[in-house]
């Protein structure tokens, strides 16, 4: 049980602590697209990193993602690290190669687990999307691609898939200031539907913590910020790791 864990804290740590980096600038982008295209085994050793740029990008996308990169920490052609106040999170499929400490779930549903958003194999079919954080202004940014299998009302993306993605972004937001933590409440008010492979951002803000919790405000706009889609407002419960283990 100790050995488990340890061993679910320093999964935990993987995917909530890892250095956030920043990738290649556009100029490179198409390159970098390549060298993250290649498709990994299924067990490989090293994870991909799922937010990186892929062919499914479409320009908005590739746009956003350029901004907000070149806003983050880079190393420069001096091999001088240049401050920014943002970061690029990596996103990974799994944990539980990591996390292994789950005593009660079985061996063949830990080898199979794979975290829900990046679960897709074909690029650009579902959740295509990317997490910035700026810890400065305690704000975080995720640019989505919604993809095809992401429908709900004809042409629009499904209201279970943006909620999805809110709780993913505030969850991972609050997991940046206080892990680690579980959703307690989630409320979305749908404001205007997404149309289906558009990009759209999702922005979230600390309103406040209290102790072990943490509320979180979240929108969904339009690229420009001209149309907004959806809001939100979450609440996060600090949990110890015994909590996941122990079942609550
Ligand atoms: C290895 C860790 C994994 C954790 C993952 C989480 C984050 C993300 C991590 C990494 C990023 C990667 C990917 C991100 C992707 C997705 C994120 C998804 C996150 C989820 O999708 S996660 C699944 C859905 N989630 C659940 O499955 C929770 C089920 N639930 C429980 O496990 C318990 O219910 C819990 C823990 C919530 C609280 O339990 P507890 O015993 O620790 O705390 P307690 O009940 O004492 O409440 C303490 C204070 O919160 C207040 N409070 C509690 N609940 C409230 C509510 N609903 N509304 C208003 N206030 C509430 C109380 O009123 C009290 O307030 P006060 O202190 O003022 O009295």
């Amino acid at each position: 049980m100790a050995r488990s864990l340890a061993r679910l804290v320093k999964g935990f740590q993987s995917i909530t602590a890892l250095p956030a980096v920043a990738a290649p600038a556009c100029a490179s982008l198409r390159s970098a697209s390549l060298r993250t295209m290649a498709v990994p085994l299924p067990f490989s050793s090293k994870p991909r990193d799922f937010s990186l740029p892929n062919v499914s990008w479409g320009p908005e996308m590739l746009r956003l993602y350029e901004f907000y990169n070149n806003l983050c920490e880079r190393e420069t052609e001096g091999a001088e690290k240049r401050r920014g106040p943002w970061q690029r999170l990596p996103s990974y499929n799994r944990s539980l190669k990591y996390a292994t400490g789950g005593v009660y779930l079985s061996k063949i549903i830990q080898s199979k687990a794979r975290l829900f958003t990046r679960n897709m194999r074909n690029p650009g079919a579902a959740f295509e999307y990317v997490l910035f954080v700026n810890k400065e202004e305690q704000r975080c940014v995720c640019i989505l691609q919604a993809g095809h299998l992401l429908e709900g009302p004809p042409g629009h993306v499904h209201g279970g898939a943006i909620a999805t993605m809110i709780d993913t972004v505030t969850g991972t937001h609050a997991s940046q200031l206080c892990e680690p933590v579980m959703t307690a409440n989630l409320n979305i008010n749908y404001r205007s539907p997404i149309p289906l492979g558009s990009t759209v951002l999702i922005e979230s803000t600390l309103d406040r913590k209290e102790g072990k919790k943490t509320y979180i405000s979240c929108k969904v706009t339009s690229t420009d910020g001209s149309k907004l889609h959806t809001e939100a407002t979450a609440l996060f419960v600090s949990i110890s790791i015994s909590h996941l283990l122990l079942g609550g």
